[in-house]
């Protein structure tokens, strides 16, 4: 172990006195040394609730063996998952044939939209998954999600009318442990669970990642407050899924707020670089950086990495990467965007598509206005003009072109998939857009921008921090000359 900065010698000082901590932790600032140095110090028994499966298989190697190191789901399967392993491993299949199982036959009108069965198996099922993410005991309309196309109260209302008996009907079709219609998935016993109000034996837990935990972990984790005691570790300025809003769970934590500012992972000018975001985005933290890490900013020709802010972004990126002759990877292979193609495909040639958010259109020229002219639509816009500028079968192509990230010149990933990850060299891709501008303008007549929205700064702060050695800012260069940035320098 290396000699712990002041502020993590004094994190394991404040657990050893017993205290619940909310830990804010910066990009690379070690927050699983902390938490081991902080393991390290009792004999008491903990729990460390880990994110995914290869945290949880790391930390088990780096913290004690007082520490029992599982995901939550792993400890949800423990305790009521196992019952369903029958069902567990059922065959995928088309939600539509689910839907015709619990009885969607006929298609429904609302408004001007008619609602196929497949759309409504589709928001069947994805009612469900809403539920078994909230911390709600009962499932009601509000876990119905948006269609697109179907914007207006009214009509969602009515949405939710149709769609209710269903999800009510899968909700009791995936109790059953033997058969059911429904496929079981993890989430669906980590719910159950959940339902239980469970006690985790333990003298302390360690919950990581905590901006990014979902309502029904964080329910399960406060409860334990009377018998445990709670370690929150994360990033709230790295909190991306917005699971409630711009409040994350750390941030509304009950419990001794303590920081960790120094990053191991770069130097002090990608440090300052990430200190721009942080202040926009109203954070806790401001990072400082190691000297002894030699770090870059400037523009790079060949950078280990491009981050992008959509899949679509990072689709245009990867497209042009190809034409330019590199081998390119893309972080969770391109099958999301592959769908996308397919139903532009179907769209184009006049056919309804099946994929769930494209559903309701009956042509590529329907999808086109509404990308163009309703305001619920105009994240589609990118997605559009990648179609109609390559058109569908190039997407197609270049996703068969993709190879895996140990045989890539260049790794091409959204900022939400980079969460966790760092290169040794990265661009930022063009697709940040600045905000709008107001209609003011200021003494030279310019006109004056809005200001950067907490979400883009956030997902702004993730990007930056992803670099070791050297940063291209690239797309989010504008910030250089953004007013606010500007004179906060
Ligand atoms: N006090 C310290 N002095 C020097 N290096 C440290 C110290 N604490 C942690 N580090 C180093 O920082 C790096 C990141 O630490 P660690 O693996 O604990 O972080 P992590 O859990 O991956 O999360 P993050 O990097 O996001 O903080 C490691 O290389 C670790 O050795």
């Amino acid at each position: 172990m290396h000699t712990p900065t002041d502020e993590q010698a004094h994190a394991a000082d404040v657990f050893r006195a017993g205290h619940h901590l909310v830990l804010q932790a910066g990009a690379g600032t070690g927050k699983t040394s902390t938490l081991g140095l902080l393991a390290a110090g009792t004999h008491r028994r903990g729990r460390y609730l880990a994110f995914n499966k290869n945290i949880a298989q790391d930390a088990a190697g780096r913290f004690p063996r007082t520490v029992l190191c599982k995901t939550a789901h792993a400890t949800a399967f423990a305790a009521v998952g196992h019952r369903y392993t029958r069902r567990l491993n059922s065959p995928r299949q088309p939600a539509w044939k689910t839907g015709q199982a619990l009885g969607i036959t006929r298609p429904v009108r609302i408004g001007a939209h008619e609602i196929g069965p497949r759309a409504l198996s589709h928001t069947v099922l994805r009612t469900v998954t809403r539920y078994c993410y909230s911390a709600d005991r009962t499932l009601t309309g509000h876990h119905v999600p948006r269609l697109r196309g179907l914007d207006t109260p009214g009509d969602h209302a009515r949405l939710a009318d149709e769609v209710m008996p269903f999800a009510t009907k899968a909700w009791a079709d995936l109790h059953n442990p033997d058969q059911g219609v429904v496929r079981f998935e993890h989430d669906h016993y980590l719910k159950m669970w959940a339902l239980t109000a469970p006690t985790i034996e333990a003298d302390f837990l360690f919950l990581d990642e905590a901006q990014d935990t979902n309502p029904v972990l964080e329910e399960v984790f406060a409860a334990q407050r009377d018998h445990a005691q709670l370690v929150m570790v994360g990033d709230s300025a790295q909190a991306i899924y917005g699971w409630r809003g711009a409040r994350d769970v750390m941030t509304g934590f009950d419990a001794t707020a303590l920081t960790l500012t120094r990053s191991f992972r770069f130097g002090p000018l990608i440090a300052e670089e990430a200190n721009r975001w942080l202040t926009l985005a109203d954070a806790p933290i401001r990072l400082t950086g190691s000297d002894t890490i030699p770090t870059d900013i400037g523009s790079l020709d060949r950078p280990d990495a491009v981050l992008c802010r959509t899949n679509i972004g990072a689709m245009a990126e990867v497209m042009r990467l190809l034409a330019a002759g590199h081998r390119v990877a893309l972080t969770r292979g391109g099958q999301q965007l592959a769908a996308l193609a397919l139903a532009a495909r179907d769209l184009k040639d006049g056919r309804r598509t099946s994929h769930p958010e494209l559903v309701l259109f009956a042509s590529w020229g329907e999808l086109q206005d509404y990308a163009a002219h309703d305001p619920a639509g105009r994240d589609l816009q990118p997605f559009v003009d990648l179609v109609d500028t390559h058109g569908p079968d190039a997407i197609l192509t270049a996703v068969d072109q993709l190879t895996d990230e140990q045989h890539a010149d260049v790794t091409v990933s959204t900022a939400h998939t980079a969460k966790g990850r760092e290169w040794p060299t990265v661009k930022i891709a063009d697709d940040f857009p600045p905000p709008k501008d107001t209609d003011q303008h200021d003494a030279q007549g310019r006109p004056i921008p809005e200001p950067v929205s907490d979400t883009d700064a956030r997902l702004a702060y993730v990007a930056v921090t992803r670099a070791r050695h050297h940063l291209d800012l690239g797309g989010l260069s504008w910030i250089n000359t953004h007013p606010p940035a500007a004179s906060a320098g």
